[in-house]
């Protein structure tokens, strides 16, 4: 195993935050960390990398936090005065690294802006400088903490296809983000965090072995109407039925009726629907 939470808590003043998180990851492996703000995602992080003692259970680590990883944060510090070829030199420095600067500029996608002073990148253009960093020691595993706020949708598929490349080597990643599709296309394994707890923890393949039934309604009311009759969850005039022993009488119903409606694999956001929308507040929306 590369890393294994056992019984984790963590907690800051009265506040528990980890409250026994358990978990192991494999190496090679894509893991999305997923909960809404507070859940505990940037804590486990900073737990992991030893950034934030933990106040009981033990975290298992068999890598180095200082020569095997690559993080990004979720705020960027860079020393000022600087231009960013000479930030990426220095941050290579630290880790003896041999990965050329090129490279580095090339994954951030910052060739450009090589010579531009550090303060005047952009918001996204910083975010991709500490991608660059993070590769710079080559790491066998990678931890970003909502890596593509603020980036641009080409600055966002250039990271997602540099990951890609990046899983196929064999290394693991460890990725926190509220871009749900995005973690869907990308990572392999989905861990939800809910009141300091893993609450669900499921992979890519059975999520594709699962289908969800969409209606797309006129009303709000029927919307309601079918949920009262089928079950689901109503969201932005939509019904979504999870539950598969619905799914053949629904359909049957729904043709019968004309009403329109796609029927398509469950998807991380669903699983996010259900986690923390359909039990948090059970009579307005069920399952
Ligand atoms: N240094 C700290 N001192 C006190 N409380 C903290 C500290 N760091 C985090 N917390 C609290 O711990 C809880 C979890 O914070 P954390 O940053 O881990 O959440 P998160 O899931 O990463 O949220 P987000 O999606 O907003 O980034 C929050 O209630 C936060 O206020």
């Amino acid at each position: 195993m590369l890393l294994t939470f056992n019984n984790v808590q963590k907690k800051f003043k009265e506040k528990q935050v980890l409250a026994g998180v358990t978990f192991e990851i494999d190496e090679g492996e894509s893991i999305a960390l997923i909960g809404p703000n507070g859940a505990g995602k940037t804590t486990m992080i900073r737990s992991t990398l030893g950034l934030a003692p933990i106040d009981g259970g033990e975290i298992v680590r068999n890598f180095d936090t200082r020569k095997d990883v690559g993080v990004m944060l979720q705020h960027d510090l860079f020393p000022d005065n600087l231009r960013v070829k000479e930030v990426i030199e220095l941050h290579k420095s630290y880790s003896k690294s041999k990965v050329s600067t090129n490279v580095l500029l090339e994954a951030g996608d910052l060739v450009k802006e090589a010579k531009s002073m550090v303060q005047s990148l952009s918001g996204g253009q910083k975010r991709r400088l500490s991608f660059a960093l993070s590769l710079a020691a080559d790491p066998k595993l990678l931890f970003l903490d909502e890596p593509t706020v603020g980036m641009d949708v080409t600055a966002c598929r250039m990271f997602w296809n540099k990951i890609r490349e990046i899983q196929e080597q064999g290394k693991s990643i460890f990725v926190t983000s509220h871009h749900l599709d995005e973690l869907n296309d990308y990572c392999r394994r989905f861990i939800f965090l809910k009141d300091g707890k893993i609450i669900a923890d499921v992979r890519k393949e059975d999520l594709n072995t699962q289908k969800v039934i969409v209606v797309h309604h006129a009303s709000a009311e029927e919307a309601v109407d079918l949920q009262r009759q089928f079950g689901g969850l109503v969201e932005d005039r939509k019904l979504y039925v999870m539950d598969p022993n619905k799914h053949s009488i629904l359909c049957s119903y729904l043709q019968q009726q004309g009403i329109t409606f796609e029927e398509r694999l469950k998807e991380v956001k669903d699983c996010y629907r259900e986690i923390y929308d359909i039990k948090e507040e059970e009579g307005v929306k069920q399952a």
